[in-house]
């Protein structure tokens, strides 16, 4: 046995020492870069050539590694690189073990300083203000819609999106001791307990459920009161030592929530792109109508229309509208230049690559 393994192992040692010289030699250039990019004052992070280096590992994978797996270690080189140029701080709704900070660990690596806050609202002041260079927050699950606190902000922020995250939620029912011996109380964030509702339904009907400001908060209070259950995602349980009683509780198996990267940032375009757009339909006849021909009739694809009451009282609406391509693609440009005539209200709320999963 050790005689076959002991060969084997030294091929694996003379190999991973080349990948440590590479990486040495592909940091060192990236060191380069930041010389460059420090005599222009240009930003560091460039998250359209990130996203064109991590879809080049996948196309040009012969295998037999995974391309996910790849480009899972892929993020995590020039998230090294990145940080040797500048280390980045990034603001996330909090606290430690939320889907937020995965988002962020997903969009940035893991050689970042993290910021997490207590709030969406606070997010964006952290990052408006230059105490994080970028925030990542929640836009929408695919269970219970748009995140509308996310939305609201947007609107009137001075920030761009400059990325999207798409992860697959899944919820566990955790708690302190691994079962539900003595347990009074299921605690989630609320959007949490209405992914699961059918299924606490069918299991713990009579057991309170009861709102908190987060699944991590949640998982926090098990911790501290075996009277408390929390349903978090599993990154949550390990962080605060709970027992999974039930994993993968939510109601739609495809769950997934997709977060916006906020900040100064106007990436460029990466050749697969996506822009957001908030928009305000005048009180016309046929006027939203108008609106939307105008990305028709420039081949522009839409890929999400989300509605929002404008809170003044008059049944006045934003319109939240993701399109395909990037503000500098030609057929975009033209389209948003008609469609911002024919609008009451009209905001470009970001171009970015769009999200690899
Ligand atoms: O190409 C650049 O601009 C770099 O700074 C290098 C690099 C990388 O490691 O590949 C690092 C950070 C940027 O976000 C993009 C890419």
């Amino acid at each position: 046995m050790n005689d076959k393994l002991t060969p084997l192992r030294e091929q694996i040692d003379a190999i991973d020492a080349q990948i440590l010289d590479l990486l040495n030699q592909r940091a060192k250039v990236a060191q380069q870069v930041g010389h460059v990019k420090a005599e222009t004052n240009a930003p560091v992070f460039r998250p359209e050539r990130e996203a064109q280096v991590l879809r080049g590992v996948a196309e040009r994978n012969p295998g037999p590694m995974g391309d996910t797996e790849l480009q899972t270690i892929w993020r995590e080189i020039m998230s090294a690189c990145r940080s040797l140029e500048k280390r980045v701080t990034i603001a996330f709704l909090g606290p430690a073990g939320t889907y937020t900070e995965q988002a962020a660990y997903q969009q940035f690596g893991t050689a970042v300083d993290v910021l997490p806050c207590s709030s969406i609202d606070e997010v964006f002041r952290a990052t408006e203000a230059g105490t994080a260079e970028f925030g990542v927050v929640p836009v929408e699950n695919s269970t219970e819609g748009a995140i509308g606190r996310t939305l609201d902000l947007l609107l009137h922020t001075s920030l761009s999106i400059s990325g999207e995250v798409s992860l697959a939620v899944r919820h566990s029912l955790l708690t302190g001791t691994g079962n539900m011996d003595g347990v009074t109380a299921i605690c989630a964030h609320a959007q949490a307990l209405a992914q699961c509702q059918i299924w606490l339904n069918n299991n713990y009907p009579d057991i309170e459920r009861r709102a908190v400001s987060s699944n991590a908060e949640a998982a926090r209070m098990a911790r501290d009161d075996h009277s408390i259950a929390a349903i978090a995602g599993e990154r949550a349980g390990v962080r605060y030592g709970l027992g999974t009683v039930k994993a993968n509780i939510q109601d739609d198996p495809h769950n997934r929530t997709r977060f916006a990267v906020i900040g100064q940032l106007k990436a460029g375009p990466s050749g697969q792109d996506r822009t957001s757009l908030a928009l305000a339909a005048p009180h016309k006849a046929g006027s939203i109508y108008r609106l939307l021909g105008s990305l028709a009739r420039h081949n522009v694809s839409m890929t999400r229309f989300e509605s929002r009451p404008a809170r003044t009282g008059t049944w006045e609406y934003y319109f939240y509208v993701d399109v395909e391509g990037h503000v500098q693609d030609e057929g975009v440009a033209k389209a948003l230049e008609e469609l911002q005539g024919n609008a009451a209200f009209f905001k470009v709320l970001g171009s970015y690559p769009v999200s690899l999963t």
